[in-house]
């Protein structure tokens, strides 16, 4: 493979700033969306509560004025978390949300006590009832008052969700141990832009300086660092020259980093733009995913693929997620050899994998196995890909236009049996 590839817009800024649009009672132009099946389900989400939503190739209007109810409909949150983050600016704008609790999902249980408490914090009454959250706040003004909020934990749901909450409360919020992760930092730029007083989104002290009502904006959301990272490891696992942009390269500082241990080189060809030079042999790495600026869990899987075809042990373990090690079955069973103990993974590096039957268990799984795919000698099919349609545009097209060879096999937009056939004759040990 070789060639340059166009990095969409980052999912998770896409699904908060969606969620924030709700804040605003004019309207709202979000440029760089990516076009995602999480992005489609938040839009219905949106457009189930009386929001008016036009969509133009990466452009969404979103027309909040006229909110028609506060109640979230199960069918749609319980198809995506990123749903929850609702009932921050619902409860912020009118001082009442009813908010189906989003579950778990294969990753981990995902609770939302954070969220919950952080909310309470601020005034709000908050009930959990028969699996839905319902909060209001009392008061003739009904309006959520700033508060100092002390995170356990530097969750980067929590934070976006009171971050948007705190926008239109009255007085001052401080969120402490608050995450640092730059889709933090975008929704508080995108907030910022219609009005709201936020500062120090990027550290651990968040403080948000309530307004009583935003204003309309045009906001361009930031890079997929998650895609990009995903290239680097398809340029690396396949020993080909790929370029990417736009990225902020600032964003991918930990990915580059065990990349380079790993044995590639990264070269910065302009500032929005990277390339990758793949090195004469990869050697094996330790990992462990933390919160921002640590390793991205979103990225363990893709970077296990990876380690399974360098030389040496890796130990990765995952801090993040409690169940986020599915990926390692379907590795072996293409000949990676990966050990698991609770959270920690040991990898020892194998010459070559080999194409095999594999089901993906989610988002950064499949995007593993594709990898892995790509890299094996023979023929991988890979089902599942409903998770990976969550989270990657255009996937396949992007590997194709690179001279991969892969197809996809069969199915609709949403359907679980949807196959993904990578092929490659010529894998050579290590890459
Ligand atoms: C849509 C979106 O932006 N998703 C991202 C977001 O998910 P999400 O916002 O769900 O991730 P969090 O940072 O909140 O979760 C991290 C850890 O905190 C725990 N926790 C979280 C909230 C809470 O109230 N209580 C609690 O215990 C979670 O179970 C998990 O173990 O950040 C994750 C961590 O970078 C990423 O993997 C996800 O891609
Ligand atoms: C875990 C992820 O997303 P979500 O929080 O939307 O499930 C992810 O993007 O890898």
């Amino acid at each position: 493979m070789a060639g340059q590839v166009k990095i969409s817009g980052a999912k998770n800024s896409a699904l908060v700033i969606i969620a924030g649009a709700l804040l605003c009672p004019q309207d709202c132009r979000i440029r760089n969306v990516p076009s995602l099946v999480d992005v489609a389900r938040m839009g219905q989400l949106l457009s189930s509560l009386g929001v008016k939503i036009s969509q133009h190739g990466d452009v969404l209007d979103i027309d909040a004025s006229d909110l028609s109810t506060s109640q979230a409909p199960y069918e749609i949150v319980s198809q995506l978390r990123a749903s929850f983050f609702t009932i921050g600016p619902l409860l912020a704008r009118q001082g009442y949300a009813q908010v189906p609790l989003p579950g778990g999902c294969t990753i981990g249980a995902r609770p939302v006590d954070l969220h919950v408490r952080g909310l309470q914090a601020m005034g709000a009454d908050v009930q959990i009832e028969h699996g839905m959250v319902n909060a209001y706040v009392a008061g003739s003004s009904r309006r959520l008052k700033g508060a100092k909020i002390y995170l356990d934990y530097p969750s980067v749901g929590a934070t976006e969700t009171l971050m948007m909450a705190a926008t239109l409360a009255e007085g001052e919020t401080v969120i402490e141990n608050a995450a640092q992760e730059p889709e933090v930092v975008d929704l508080a730029n995108f907030c910022n832009s219609m009005g709201a007083r936020i500062r120090g989104a990027g550290t651990t002290a968040i403080t948000i300086s309530g307004v009583p009502r935003l204003h309309s904006t045009d906001y361009a959301i930031i890079p997929d660092r998650v895609e990009a990272a995903t290239f680097l490891v398809a340029g690396a696992i396949t020993n080909s020259e790929i370029s990417l942009a736009p990225v902020i390269p600032d964003h991918l500082t930990p990915a580059i980093a065990k990349l380079q241990e790993i044995g590639v080189q990264i070269v910065a060809d302009a500032p929005d733009c990277l390339r990758i030079v793949p090195g004469e042999g990869l050697r094996g790495t330790d990992i462990k995913t933390l919160p921002y600026p640590g390793f991205p869990t979103d990225m363990q899987a893709q970077f296990m693929a990876l380690l399974s075809l360098s030389e040496g042990d890796s130990v990765i373990t995952e801090t993040v997620f409690e169940n986020r090690l599915r990926h390692v079955a379907e590795l072996n069973r293409m000949g990676a050899d990966i050990r698991v103990e609770g959270n920690i993974a040991v990898v020892r590096g194998v010459p070559l994998l080999s194409g095999a039957p594999v089901v993906a268990s989610d988002l950064r799984a499949s995007a593993a196995l594709v990898l892995a795919g790509l890299a094996a000698k023979g023929k991988t099919t890979i089902q599942g890909l409903h998770h990976l349609d969550r989270g990657y545009e255009k996937l396949e097209v992007k590997l194709l236009s690179l001279g991969a060879r892969l197809q996809r096999v069969t199915g609709a937009i949403v359907s679980p049996e949807r196959q993904l056939g990578v092929n490659n004759p010529t894998a050579n040990s290590y890459q």
